[in-house]
């Protein structure tokens, strides 16, 4: 289980200080897939990076079963079973898709296991297997190689920002799928940061940040009627048409 306790963020901005996240608590129970949506720069992404160790907190805890890891930095927060996928993901020149995919399993993997992992997110594995991690690859196939790299180890915990953006409408279906799967097998606590009614639908929770705060958490039932009415998620099919 994730407990997150009265958890502040703030950054400097031209020498006055702003807080981003502010005194936040929540818990992710095991098996449990929290759906965090809100509007444009209410702190979503802010709050999954100080939660993966990319930002430090200004204040509060994270304690991840039982384990207290506020003051882990990013590669011991991994080791403790959380795994991140970024809102915009990072390339890396030099690095084939194969040994990207073996790194994040921590093992070597064979051609047909990176056959299966890129299938799994909509990437024809023949095609990407040996290309480099580079600005030669779409901003897509970034987002659904980077998806691939956090399914490729079980983890207690996993984190996606925001996994539709720039995904197509097919790639989109099969990660629903992958989501579906994890979630349906309760092994790991899954945090799906997203705006697209398909995934908040998938959510047991729904939490929703508004500037820096909790504007209300409950299970889908209890939140996401309120959501639908005041429009606030994005349907995949309006958004590929250009809608929103
Ligand atoms: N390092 C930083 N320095 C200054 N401001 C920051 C920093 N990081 C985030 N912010 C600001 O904090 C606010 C929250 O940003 P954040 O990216 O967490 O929002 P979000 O809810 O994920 O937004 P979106 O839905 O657009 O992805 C924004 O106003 C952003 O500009």
């Amino acid at each position: 289980m994730l407990e997150v306790k009265n958890l502040t963020f703030k950054v400097d901005e031209n020498g006055v200080e702003r807080s981003i996240v502010k005194d936040i608590s929540f818990q992710v129970e095991d098996g449990e897939m929290l759906v965090i949506t809100g509007p444009n720069g209410g702190g979503k992404s802010s709050l999954a990076k100080v939660l993966m160790g990319i930002e430090d907190a200004d204040e509060g805890r994270i304690v991840l079963d039982g384990e207290d890891i506020t003051d882990y930095d990013i590669s011991h927060r991994a080791d403790a079973g959380i795994g991140f996928a970024f809102q915009q993901p990072p390339r890396f020149k030099g690095m084939t898709v194969d040994k990207l995919l073996s790194l994040a399993a921590g093992r070597p993997l064979t051609e047909p296991e990176c056959c299966k992992m890129l299938s799994g997110v909509g990437l024809c594995a023949r095609e990407y297997i040996k290309r480099e991690v580079d600005a030669t690859l779409s901003g897509g196939e970034m987002k659904r190689l980077e998806i691939a790299t956090v399914l490729a180890k079980p983890h207690k915990l996993c984190i996606f920002d925001e996994p539709e953006a720039g995904i197509d409408l097919w790639s989109f279906s099969m990660l629903v799928q992958q989501f579906e799967r994890i979630h349906k097998k309760k092994e790991e606590s899954l945090i799906l940061i997203s705006h697209q009614e398909r995934i908040i639908q998938m959510a047991d929770r729904i939490m929703v940040i508004e500037d820096g705060k909790i504007g209300a958490i409950g299970t889908r039932d209890e939140i996401l009627p309120n959501l639908l009415s005041e429009g606030q998620c994005a349907c995949m099919d309006r958004q590929q048409e250009g809608g929103n």
